[in-house]
């Protein structure tokens, strides 16, 4: 991938330096090369700034032509939109987005760059990125690299000056769609609509492919600035086993700063190795897909509920919600986005929050005694789930994101007291 076609502003800032005017020239130069392959065979003229060189095909038939930046190639996923107005970084690095296009409804991305702090993950995993327009300059005093240069190292793909209201409408309307997006101009639309329409998310199994591969200790504390709450600084006060289904890396941060000594381990750790391991609680983290496809999962929960306090988050949530009996179900089009506001039942108060799921669970489906404790605003779903009689607690959304900015820290005060009363009692 020619970076100096993606954005001719980033070529004339840092890859062709030391020369003012001639920059022009060289800049056409290297466009006609880059288009040589696929555009001249199409018979497309040269110009010397970037034109549509990329399709988005949804799998209802419509065509969205964009152009590239990040990685070239033909990629397919399932197409969500995002209504944050900033964390693009964050989103990029949830593994939760595994085999998900993003598509940010806020039209204006990149401005800010990227930078050392903001990794969720130690990789993007997501299918590819869809804006509205390309920020054609990056300001900020934390940033490395630009979206652009950051995108395409990871070899993931992304796509601007496409009408994002558009389709957000549309997934709006008829819900999720399969798309596949490409750049490369030989493939013709139908074969991409075959593509699409032979590919599906539903059923399969995501968080084997981005959990770890084998346990670790995480020792990270969030930086400075989040200690308005806890008090677990320079402490080890609880040990805690966290089952990485896709773990966001602020979820152990935000334990650590509360005081718990964390133990990673992979989605198919054994419930048996972390009994003999004697923790004082678990944690079931995040993680992309359908809950209904990673029984095994589902099996492991039920193993340990009722022996240890335990904390669900997302995926977490969805699988303890089966664990107990319930049933979880895909919805239309899902929540994602930094701006949802969420009624905690017990408090009263609502909490600004930031979410990213496709599936819920249907409270109506579980067994009694077990308390809805939590409710999504916008549409009334399930966002949190308690059973006080098993140290059960969990989230459908992120505690540990900031976008209210810190509404829902709470609940890791609440998952520190859990553990501490069931400490008490024993
Ligand atoms: N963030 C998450 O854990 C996502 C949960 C689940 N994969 C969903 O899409 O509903």
């Amino acid at each position: 991938m020619d970076l100096a076609v993606s954005n001719p502003l980033y070529c004339f800032a840092s890859k062709v330096p030391g020369r003012r005017s001639p920059k022009v020239g060289a800049f056409i130069v290297r466009c006609s090369v880059a288009l040589s392959s696929d555009g001249a065979a199409l018979g497309w003229a040269e110009r010397p700034w970037k034109t549509s060189d990329a399709r988005l095909v949804l799998e209802d038939g419509s065509i969205w032509r964009a152009k590239s930046f990040g990685a070239s190639g033909t990629q397919v996923g399932e197409v969500v939109f995002n209504t944050s107005l900033t964390g693009y970084q964050e989103i990029l690095t949830d593994p939760s987005y595994a085999g998900q296009f993003v598509l940010m409804t806020n039209p204006h991305i990149g401005n800010t760059g990227v930078n050392f702090d903001d990794e969720e993950s130690k990789q993007c995993f997501l299918a590819g990125l869809v804006i509205r327009s390309l920020s054609i300059s990056t300001s900020n005093w934390r940033c490395a690299e630009t979206l652009g240069d950051y995108l395409a190292e990871r070899n993931i793909m992304g796509i601007y000056d496409v009408d994002t209201r558009a389709i957000t409408r549309r997934l709006r309307q008829d819900g999720s769609l399969i798309g596949v997006l490409s750049t490369e101009a030989l493939k013709t639309d139908d074969e991409l609509l075959e593509l699409s329409r032979s590919w599906d998310i539903v059923g399969v199994d995501l968080i084997s492919g981005v959990s770890c591969k084998a346990p670790y200790e995480w020792i990270d504390r969030t930086k400075s600035g989040w200690d308005f709450n806890c008090d677990g600084r320079d402490r080890e006060d609880f040990r805690i086993v966290a089952y990485d289904f896709g773990i966001k890396h602020n979820i152990l941060r935000r334990l650590a700063s509360y005081g718990c000594k964390i133990t990673v381990v992979p989605s198919m750790w054994p419930a048996s190795e972390t009994l003999k391991m004697k923790p004082d609680g678990v944690l079931f983290s995040n993680g992309p897909g359908d809950p209904s496809a990673v029984p095994y999962a589902v099996e492991t929960v039920k193993e340990i509920l009722g022996k240890l306090p335990v904390f669900g988050i997302c995926m977490g949530h969805q699988l303890l919600g089966q664990a107990l009996g319930g049933k979880t179900f895909k919805m239309k089009f899902g929540h994602h986005g930094g701006n949802h506001p969420v009624r905690n039942l017990r408090s009263g108060h609502v909490e600004i929050s930031a979410q990213n799921h496709n599936y819920a669970v249907d409270p109506a489906s579980l067994p009694e005694g077990v308390e809805v404790t939590h409710v999504n605003l916008n549409d009334g779903s399930c966002a949190g789930l308690a059973y006080p009689a098993w140290n059960i607690m969990s989230l459908q959304y992120h505690p540990e994101a900031s976008p209210g900015p810190h509404d829902s820290d709470y609940a890791f005060q609440e998952f520190v007291e859990l553990m501490k009363r069931a400490k008490q009692n024993a």
